[in-house]
């Protein structure tokens, strides 16, 4: 597996293999790697005839200075769990290399960003937004892979790759998690041991959600009891539950729209790490 750290290296290699008509599958990450992610390098590896993952801490989607300066960074093991996954090339830059000068532009997507993450984030979908495009401009993948746990950026992507006229595939793989049901995440290495043993608390919470969803049961009682389950494990605080359409991500008042599948979305702080989580039920 090659390791490259300039952009001018990865351009020059994606250059070949396109003239050499392979196809390219890239995965985007923000690295300390875990079967999520590894999942996705597989998945290219499969779909694809080279894949390049980048692992890039992309500090213009922080809005919080220690989330970024706590994000775990570990390149070598990274790098070690890359190459047997069947990941051709490690695209691990320096922030000035992908940020050579300040970026002054700005997305709206509009009500897409307004909620959730977006809403209790900001600045972050404009970060997110920039540094994939940056990224599809310099690898120029075929395919491009993204994990359902991150449903609002998959969906501003997918919203992205459409109005940009971006040539590429963008395929989205279910949240992989822990036998306890924790979705994995890079930032549960930066959990205490005692808010780990809480955290599966958040993937019952939304389990009891999706059950009172396919119960038929309004968006109010199923936010009271979801909320009320919550509260019960002091260690955590929650920022937001949401009961929302999966397709526009607008949160759901009253009835259900049948056929239209619902998104249980919630964020929520242990001690000083935030994680967020979700599933999607199908309604009949
Ligand atoms: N448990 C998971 N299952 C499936 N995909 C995942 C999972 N965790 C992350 N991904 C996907 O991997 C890609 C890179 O995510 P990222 O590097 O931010 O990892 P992460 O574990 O989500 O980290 P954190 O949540 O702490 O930011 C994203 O497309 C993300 O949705
Ligand atoms: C897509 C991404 C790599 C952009 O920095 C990041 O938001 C992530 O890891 O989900
Ligand atoms: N996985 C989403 C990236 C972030 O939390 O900034």
């Amino acid at each position: 597996m090659e390791i490259l750290q300039t952009a001018a290296e990865l351009q020059a290699l994606t250059e070949t293999w396109r003239r050499n008509g392979q196809r390219i599958g890239l995965v985007p990450t923000m690295g300390a790697l875990h079967e999520g992610h590894l999942q996705l390098v597989r998945a290219a590896a499969a779909q694809n005839d080279v894949v390049i993952t980048s692992v890039f801490v992309n500090p213009t989607q922080f809005n919080n200075p220690e989330d970024f300066r706590l994000y775990p960074r570990l390149p070598e093991a990274d790098a070690a769990l890359l190459a047997p996954a069947g990941c051709t090339a490690l695209f691990l830059p320096s922030v000035e290399q992908m940020y050579p000068q300040p970026t002054v532009l700005r997305f709206d997507f509009g009500p897409l960003e307004r909620v959730m993450e977006g809403a209790h984030r900001p600045g972050h979908f404009n970060g997110v937004a920039t540094v994939v495009s940056k990224l599809f401009h310099l690898a120029r993948p075929h395919r491009a892979y993204f994990g359902q746990k991150d449903l609002q950026q998959v969906t501003i992507i997918r919203q992205l790759v459409a109005d940009l006229s971006f040539d590429l595939e963008l395929v989205a793989y279910s949240t992989i998690r822990e036998s306890d049901g924790l979705a994995m995440s890079s930032r549960n290495r930066r959990l205490s041991t005692a808010d780990r043993a809480v955290a599966p608390r958040l993937y019952e919470a939304l389990q009891l959600g999706a059950e009172m969803v396919k119960q038929g049961q309004s968006p109010s009682s199923i936010r009271q009891a979801v909320q009320a389950q919550l509260a019960s494990a002091e260690a955590i605080k929650l920022e937001y539950f949401e009961v929302a359409d999966a397709q526009t991500l607008q949160s759901v008042e009253k009835a259900w729209t049948p056929g239209r599948a619902i998104a249980l979305c919630l964020a929520a702080h242990l001690g000083d790490v935030r994680l967020i989580d979700n599933v999607i039920v199908d309604v009949a």
